[in-house]
């Protein structure tokens, strides 16, 4: 195909498509994050550097070819979250186990309901709400969490509503930090989390708030907080949190876990 002076081949707009999932993909993973900032500082970077190369500046492009070639490495090391998150969400598309016909043969077909049974979870939060008793309960998805279990106390207890409440009552010596729930079992509690990075986020949120964000940026995991002060539930997923009512809650869990 010819545009003017430009020859195009079918080759060139499936590159052009690929390179714009690909940006796409990674814009959604570092997105809200400290790690969108830096990819945006990179990518202004290599902006510039293309001007300068194309205007012949040797030295500055020089500059910033060495520059950009340590900028490579040190972005592995900074977005290795990220890239762990993007690989396995290629793997977890392209697995056998999540393939309809290959789990009927193989006999390991689980509902997502039975998978991640929320109902408890919900339940749960919606009583801590009316108590105003504060806690974080994270729910793991397809990443690891067992770095951040083994900060706190193992349970490892069939879920429950009356035991997570238990745990987060102010007789319980393990109401602070966060609860983390593996499918049917609560795996620990009284979990450290990390604290996010973001730092546009409304002042009412404080440290509980922080650490729910933190691991849902670290993590595909979904962080529920109650906050002590107003009973307030919010809900981290993917590097955002938000303040929603207990409907919104049941929703928005459902839409992330069972669909
Ligand atoms: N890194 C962390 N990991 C897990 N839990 C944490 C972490 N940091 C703080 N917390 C929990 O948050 C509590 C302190 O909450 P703080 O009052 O600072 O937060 P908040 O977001 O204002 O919540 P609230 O609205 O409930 O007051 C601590 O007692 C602890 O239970």
């Amino acid at each position: 195909m010819q545009i003017g002076f430009l020859e195009i081949k079918w080759t060139d707009i499936l590159d052009i498509t690929l390179v714009a999932f690909l940006l796409y993909y990674i814009y959604k993973l570092v997105r809200g994050s400290v790690a969108s900032r830096v990819f945006m500082g990179y990518l202004l970077i290599y902006l510039f550097y293309l001007i300068v190369k194309a205007i012949g500046l040797e030295l500055l492009t020089r500059i910033l070819e060495y520059f950009m070639g340590v900028g490579a490495i040190a972005l592995i090391v900074l977005f290795q979250q990220e890239i762990r998150r993007f690989l396995l969400l290629v793997g977890k598309s392209t697995s056998l186990t999540n393939n309809q016909l290959f789990s009927n043969i193989l006999g390991t077909e689980i509902s997502p309901e039975e998978k991640y049974p929320l109902k408890n979870v919900i339940e749960a939060a919606k009583t801590m709400s009316s108590e105003f008793t504060g806690g974080i309960i994270v729910i793991q998805k397809e990443d690891d969490l067992s770095k951040f279990a083994e900060s706190g106390d193992v349970i490892d207890g069939v879920l429950s509503k009356k035991l997570i409440l238990s745990l987060f009552s102010q007789y319980s010596l393990l109401n602070d930090g966060a609860l983390i729930i593996n499918q049917n079992r609560i795996k620990a509690a009284h979990c450290i989390l990390p604290i996010a990075s973001n730092d546009d986020l409304p002042s009412n949120y404080g440290f509980r708030h922080r650490a729910a964000l933190g691991i849902s940026e670290a993590t595909d995991a979904a962080a529920i907080c109650v906050s002590e002060e107003n009973g307030k539930i919010s809900l981290a997923i993917d590097g955002n949190i938000k303040t929603i009512s207990v409907t919104e809650l049941e929703r928005d869990l459902k839409a992330y876990f069972l669909k």
